[in-house]
């Protein structure tokens, strides 16, 4: 669906040059929703931009359904760009508009008849839950109201592609979770593909299946979420999955501990087994969960045990091996002779 190859987007001004993205390449599916994360000036804004267009590549190619958009005339650009739906974080809406003729802008630029445009701005308010706002302003209505209009007025010309731009940054976490879940549910009836930049983990852990980690205009990390979850490889990647998941024990109270400490990690179906009720059954140690968490990713558990066993060094060492048949992830944090 979105293929981008070596693309390389460099700032030019009088005295400097500044790397925005730095050789990316990536293929995303249709249908997906594709999260690309990083901090601030990663070069996030960059490549979506770069993906419509916003920003032309300094070199590279960005193909949408097989077409090089950087090959295409400025007339056949606005044509497929009408393919390329896109929302921000300030939703950037005609504040002099109703709800009604902000969505109806994009309807007439792409030269639909008035008759067309009144059934399609009703059929999205209903679609984002917002019919009863019709002829409201904006400056009537909420943040995450605002951002639904975005999203009626992106979704207006039957887009295959919706970009978002930190869509979720301005909103509270409530209003943030009511917006992911609209995301999801247009992903799921549309079969849009969804392209989000975010500086937030838990915005991916919601709704994203696949995943890039930026850092210095380059993806450092890439792949199914749950994999990244559960296998971060890069630094920078397992500190946006320690804002979610807090794996770590503070040090002071692994040292004040007498048992020998065990982090367990528990993936897919085997979180629901019940391996730590059959360790005490089976083993003569004594166990004490210092940290525990399940946390659901696209669905599929994930979790994380931390625990102290204590009783006879031989029978510890027998129950640390039977977990890690088990688990084929357990990790001996403190032995304790
Ligand atoms: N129009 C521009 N002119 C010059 N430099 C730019 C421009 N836009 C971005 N940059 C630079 O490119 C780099 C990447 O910026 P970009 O905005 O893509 O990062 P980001 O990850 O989206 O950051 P943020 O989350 O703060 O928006 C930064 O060093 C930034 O200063």
């Amino acid at each position: 669906m979105i293929e981008v190859n070596h693309l390389v987007k460099i700032y030019k001004s009088k005295k400097k040059q500044v790397i925005g993205v730095d050789n990316v390449s990536l293929s995303i599916k249709e249908g997906e929703i594709y999260g690309i994360i990083g901090y601030s000036g990663a070069g996030k804004s960059s490549l979506l931009r770069c993906l419509n267009l916003l920003e032309r590549p300094t070199s590279g190619e960005v193909k949408i359904d097989g077409v090089d958009l950087t090959a295409l005339t400025s007339k056949e650009l606005r044509k497929a760009r009408q393919k390329i739906g896109m929302i921000f974080q300030h939703f950037y809406l005609a504040s002099s508009k109703t709800v009604y003729e902000n969505i109806a802008f994009a309807l007439k630029a792409a030269g639909k008849s008035p008759k067309e445009i009144d059934k399609r701005v009703k059929e999205l308010l209903e679609l984002v839950g917002l019919a009863d706002k019709i002829h409201q302003y904006p400056a009537q209505l909420s943040g995450g109201q605002k951002q639904r209009v975005g999203i009626a007025r992106a979704l207006a010309n039957d887009p295959k592609v919706l970009l978002c731009d930190e869509a979720t940054s301005a909103l509270d976490p409530k209003t943030t979770k009511s917006i992911l879940n609209l995301l999801k549910s247009i992903n799921k009836k549309l079969g849009l593909t969804i392209v989000l930049i975010t500086h937030e983990m838990e915005v991916v852990k919601e709704i994203c299946h696949r995943l890039a980690v930026m850092q210095d205009g380059k993806v450092i990390e890439e792949g199914p979420v749950y994999d990244i979850f559960a296998n971060p490889v890069e630094p920078l990647t397992r500190d946006f999955i320690q804002s979610v998941l807090q794996f770590d024990l503070p040090q002071q109270l692994i040292e004040n501990r007498k048992g020998t400490i065990i982090k367990i990690q528990f993936k897919g179906a085997i979180a629901e087994e019940s391996v730590v009720s059959e360790l005490f059954q089976t083993f003569k140690v004594k166990g004490n969960i210092l940290h525990g968490k399940i946390e659901y990713i696209q669905e599929v558990p994930l979790g994380i045990f931390i625990m102290e066993l204590t009783g006879e060094i031989p029978e510890i060492e027998r129950a640390i091996q039977y977990i890690q048949d088990r688990t084929q992830n357990m990790e001996v944090v403190e032995h304790v002779a």
